[in-house]
């Protein structure tokens, strides 16, 4: 049997981290299994359905790289082949037509809440032998239920939670269709999980009320029962369920905050699922070690700082050209264009064993590129005046050495013993002078990406002397 796997996603909004750790397990799976991973999306919500969230879904899964084999299949495409598995369902007496208007299924409800019972339908338009069914309401357009069983247990053996044994007491006859013909949720979902062969039902466990009625369905339509399981959520700081109408985060806002996918992805595998102590592992091996005995059924919660970690991690294990790419193209959003005059993946080597984000590495060197605006007050902290005297002939001292950071540092260091200062008298003034801010890496490091012209420059203009 070869795995069939599917992400079924609403597209009412973007897609979140909860979503998408889903996603992640359910690819992992196919891969692992050398099958196919299935994306479809449930758009018959049409009054929240976008394209935007389409498209949003789409972005999120490929930075991701949860790429899918078929697909994307779109629900609001399908309705022809709902309509004829509704009729096959009418013609061999799976379903049958209600007529129940509102008002009537409003007063049975009050009286059952009365009585003290579950509010459910009570069956009367469903035939049954020797039973008499009312006339036909002239006026009232009907909607379809499923018959479903009325004995018996639903059980599952589910490859999270394990065994679940449903009451089919407990279940109604599902509507299947509405009075104006469109089908409904679970129907859609049973008939596609059919169609498209699946054979690992891999959601979150929001979704297990709904197993039920789905097998009945499945069992009704003579199809073969795919396995489920039902991951955890993921929860908010708050402990809500992250949903995307609470509390969640698109994905690609951790992309536009300076995420690297592979930190997310390892990030999510790891939420709810382990593999002895490993933390930092690649995707590939993940999906060799995936399975479903080492998932937690219970929630997880989701931890900003352990992402960051990972990230922190993943950024100084990348390669220098593909994070120069990326930074490049976060400092021209901000307005900053790199120039060739500095060598920007040199820089980023200088920063990267600092960030925890490619946006703080972007806005740490972003000095190289676009003079610095200086605080007064670091400038009165550093540059006393017992100080300046010292910058001015270093400044000349430093127009006609090799930029190098031996030399560099040599020079510094020369200036230091002469004075008899310490070495950060100097140094900081420097820092100040040449990055706008009194914390950087190595000043002679800094000095070499920045280069002697603009050094100079920069030093002469706040020195104020013109040589
Ligand atoms: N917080 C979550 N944790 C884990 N899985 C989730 C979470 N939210 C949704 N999922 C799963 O992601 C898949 C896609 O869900 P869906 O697109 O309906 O998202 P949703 O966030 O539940 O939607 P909504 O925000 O409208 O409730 C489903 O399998 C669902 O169970």
């Amino acid at each position: 049997m070869t795995v069939r796997t599917r992400f079924a996603p609403s597209p009412t909004g973007f897609l979140h981290i909860g979503g998408a750790r889903t996603a992640l397990f359910s690819w992992a799976y196919a891969r692992k299994h050398a099958g196919s991973f299935i994306l479809r999306i449930e758009d018959t919500d049409v009054a929240r359905s976008t394209p935007e969230a389409v498209q949003a879904i789409l972005d999120g899964m490929r930075w991701l790289g949860l790429d899918w084999d078929e697909g994307p299949f779109y629900q609001m495409q399908r309705m022809d082949r709902y309509k004829v598995v509704i009729g096959k369902l009418l013609d061999e007496g799976h379903a049958y037509h209600c007529y129940c208007s509102r008002e009537e299924l409003d007063a049975l409800r009050e009286q059952q809440m009365r009585e003290g019972k579950k509010p459910r339908y009570d069956g009367r338009w469903r035939p049954e032998s020797g039973k008499v069914l009312p006339a036909i309401p002239a006026d009232i357009p009907p909607v379809v239920r499923f018959k479903n069983p009325r004995a018996g247990n639903v059980v599952w053996n589910d490859l999270v939670k394990g065994e679940i044994s449903i009451a089919n007491e407990e279940l109604d006859d599902l509507i299947i269709a509405r009075a104006d013909g469109t089908p409904t949720y679970n129907f859609c979902v049973v008939v596609d999980d059919w169609d498209m062969g699946i054979t690992h039902v891999i959601r979150g466990d929001d979704h297990v009320n709904n197993t039920p009625r789905q097998i009945n369905l499945l069992q009704a339509l003579g199809a073969t029962i795919p396995q489920y399981a039902h991951l955890s959520m993921i929860l908010g700081d708050d402990g809500q369920k992250l949903s995307k109408r609470h509390g969640a985060v698109s994905v690609m806002q951790y992309h536009e905050d300076g995420y690297l996918p592979e930190a997310v992805l390892n990030y999510l595998a790891r939420l709810g699922w382990s593999h002895g102590d490993d933390e930092i592992f690649t995707m590939s091996q993940f999906c060799e070690w995936f399975g479903f005995d080492h998932i937690t059924p219970s929630a997880a919660q989701f931890n900003t700082e352990k992402l960051n970690w990972l990230n922190a991690h993943y950024i100084k294990q990348a390669e220098l050209g593909r994070l120069a790419v990326d930074i490049a193209k976060r400092l021209a959003d901000a307005g900053i264009q790199v120039s060739d005059r500095v060598d920007l993946q040199g820089v980023i080597a200088l920063y990267r064993d600092r960030a925890s984000t490619l946006n703080q590495i972007a806005g740490s060197i972003a000095y190289f590129y676009r003079r610095p605006n200086i605080e007064a007050s670091l400038l009165e902290k550093y540059l006393t005046p017992e100080i300046l005297p010292v910058l001015t002939a270093l400044l000349e001292e430093l127009k006609d050495i090799e930029w190098t950071r031996e030399k560099l540092h040599e020079v510094i260091q020369g200036a230091v013993t002469q004075n008899a200062l310490k070495f950060p008298k100097v140094a900081m003034p420097l820092r100040v002078m040449l990055t706008g801010s009194d914390q950087s890496p190595s000043i002679d490091a800094v000095m070499v990406l920045l280069g002697q012209e603009e050094s100079l420059a920069r030093m002469r203009s706040v020195l104020q002397v013109n040589v």
